[in-house]
Order: C-alpha cells, then structure tokens, then sequence
C-alpha cells in the first residue's frame, strides 16, 4: 500500500510540474492540473477503479500531448506498461485536428482495456467541462461539434465500464444525441 501511495503521488507530482504553466480554456483559467487530477478522480469516486496502472495513465494523459514531456522520459520514471498506456492515450499533435480526431475514432476500439477507461473518464471530464462553461474563443456550433465528435468515439469504447458509459449517455441525452 505504501508503495502503490508512493507511485501514485510521485505521478501527481510529476504532471502537476509538467503542466505548471497550463491553463484550462475556461473563463477562470483554471490549472490545467485539474482536469487530469479530476480524470483520476472519476475513476476511482465514481466508476470504482483502484488500479494503480490505469490512475497513473489518467493522470498522465496530457504530459507528452500538451508539454515537453517524453514517452521515454515517462518509462524512465514509471515503466515500460505505463509507457505504453500513455502511448495509446496520446495523439499525435503534428498531424492535422480533422485526421487526429478521426483517428481517435478509428482507434477507440483497438485500445486495451485500460486504455478505455482513461479515454471514457477524459471525454466523461471534458463533456462534462462543455456543459458547464464554453471554452474562451469557441462558438455554440463548435461546442455542438464537439459533442458530436466525442459520441464517435465513445460509441467505440461501448462494453468497457457500464458506470462511466451510463454518466456518458446521461450528458448525450442532456444534448439530444440520444
Ligand atoms: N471542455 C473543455 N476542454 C478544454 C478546456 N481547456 C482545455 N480543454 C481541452 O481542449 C481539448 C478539446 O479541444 P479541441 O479544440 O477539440 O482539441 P485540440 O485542443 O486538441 O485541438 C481537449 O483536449 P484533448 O486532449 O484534445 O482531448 P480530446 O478532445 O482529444 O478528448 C480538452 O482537454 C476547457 O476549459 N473545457
């Protein structure tokens, strides 16, 4: 247990320096920290998740997409599974938005199952986010997109966590896509 606490705090250090000069797009400019911490905390409060692996990845998600972080640098600290995890969780930013989001769709249902969970928690974050506040510079029309979007990919991750995909389903009621 000591140790699990140990990995699992040295991971939330970890990102929190990485994204220290990160902010959120919503009004208040919230610490970007907040949405990988509050992805970890979907898990495990709401969906029941205590594997250490899938929390760390959670926490995780963003490093290499949105900082200087490296996957090798990520292996170095937390191994080669938690490598791959972020791996699959990480798209690749030199690729243009409209192939990087269809290939989030394309590659929902390959990823491992630890995988979906993160990817089911951080659309449940970011949705959730959308309903709440529009992001700074974006319009209704894109906000819809969004939601859109997110659906595809979530229909894609379907049959991996009942809690996390009824909290899902809730949110595209909510925006009549169901
Ligand atoms: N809802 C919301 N999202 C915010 C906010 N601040 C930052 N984001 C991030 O914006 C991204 C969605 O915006 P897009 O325009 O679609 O994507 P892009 O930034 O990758 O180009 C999400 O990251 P992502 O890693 O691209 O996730 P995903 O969209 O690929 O799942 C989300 O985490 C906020 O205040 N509200």
């Amino acid at each position: 247990m000591e140790e699990v606490l140990k990995m699992y705090t040295k991971c939330v250090n970890f990102a929190a320096v990485k994204h220290k000069d990160q902010r959120r797009k919503d009004q208040e400019q919230t610490p970007y920290i907040n949405h990988p911490i509050g992805v970890a905390y979907i898990l495990t409060a709401e969906a029941g998740i205590s594997d250490l692996p899938v929390l760390l990845a959670s926490i995780l998600h963003d490093t290499v997409e949105d900082t200087d972080t490296t996957f090798d640098e990520i292996e170095q600290h937390f191994g080669s599974h938690i490598r791959k995890l972020v791996e699959e969780v990480t798209d690749d930013k030199t690729l243009p938005k409209d192939v990087r989001k269809a290939k989030q769709i394309e590659n929902a249902s390959k990823s491992s199952h630890e995988a979906k969970l993160v990817k089911l928690a951080d659309k449940l974050y970011n949705l959730r986010d959308l309903q709440r506040c529009l992001p700074k510079g974006w319009t209704e029309k894109r906000r819809k997109e969004y939601f859109i979007w997110a659906k595809a990919v979530v229909d894609n991750l379907r049959g991996t966590n009942a809690i996390l995909e009824s909290s899902l389903d809730k949110v595209f009621r909510k925006q009549h896509l169901m």
